[in-house]
């Protein structure tokens, strides 16, 4: 189990039966990347989606006749990066910044300087522990422990103090990793913007994705009738679930 204790009660445990057939013209997939899409990695920078998925990728916007949506806590470009060739509508940073199906972007009103500020603030602590890394992401940063597991606790006191007093942003815990992330941002919201959008508009929703940050959307999407799916092991209240990212992709590869 890779996340450190959850901020909320446990999650009720999701059924372990895969997701099924489905048609797919009448479906919008909305899918995650680390964990889900690209198979958990040692450092962001060395995660990466197998080509083989990628071209699964490809067959299912085809199929859905666009209707293929990345929603994730990368930055876009980062986002654009992993799925090339491919340019899909997108929401970045928990859904803080998304680029429409039309190609038009747009992020929530946030002080970048004020998340650069409290960067700022974590020097010491990095210093001080070789094995944590900082990620700043514009108007959301994170921090991973990953290579300094017994530095989690220090990791969220840290964030947690330093988003005290600081009304618009929250805490997202992931795996190894805390995050400050703008209050407004969620992947429910990023969901629903994309359903109000064509080609999403009026399809049953399809999301997956692995992490703690993908609760708002399985939620969103269970509320619409739609299929959440949990990859990998945990509490979630996904209705379906998958043991891995290549699960995952042989169930897209059987529908497109
Ligand atoms: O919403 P996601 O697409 O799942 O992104 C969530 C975060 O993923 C990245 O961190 C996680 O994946 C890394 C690579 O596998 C791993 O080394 C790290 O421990 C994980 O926490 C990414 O770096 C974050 O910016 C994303 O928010």
């Amino acid at each position: 189990m890779e996340h450190e204790q959850p901020q909320h009660p446990p999650l009720p445990s999701s059924t372990d039966m895969a997701p099924s057939s489905l048609a797919v013209r009448d479906h919008a997939f909305f899918l995650d990347v680390d964990g889900t899409l690209a198979p958990i990695a040692t450092t962001p920078q060395e995660a990466g989606i197998p080509a083989s998925t990628l071209q699964i990728l490809q067959r299912l916007v085809k199929a859905a006749d666009g209707a293929v949506a990345i929603v994730s806590g990368r930055p876009l470009e980062e986002i654009d990066q992993l799925v090339a060739p491919l340019r899909l509508p997108a929401a970045a940073l928990h859904g803080a910044h998304w680029r429409d199906p039309d190609g038009a972007t747009g992020r929530l009103a946030v002080d970048a300087d004020e998340v650069a500020d409290m960067a700022q603030q974590l020097a010491p602590l990095l210093s001080r522990h070789s094995g944590l890394m900082l990620e700043q992401k514009g108007i959301a940063l994170a921090l991973h422990y990953r290579h300094a597991p017994h530095c989690g606790e220090l990791v969220r006191a840290a964030m947690e103090k330093l988003i005290q007093r600081r009304d618009g942003f929250v805490l997202q815990p992931g795996k190894m990793v805390f995050e400050i992330k703008p209050r407004a941002a969620s992947k429910a919201h990023a969901i629903e913007r994309f359903l109000g959008l064509a080609p999403f508009e009026g399809r049953v929703p399809v999301f997956a994705g692995d992490d703690l940050t993908d609760e708002a959307g399985f939620a969103a999407v269970n509320e619409r009738g739609g299929l959440s799916v949990k990859i990998g092991p945990g509490p979630s209240s996904a209705r379906r679930r998958l043991p891995d990212p290549a699960a995952l992709a042989r169930w897209l590869a059987s529908l497109a």
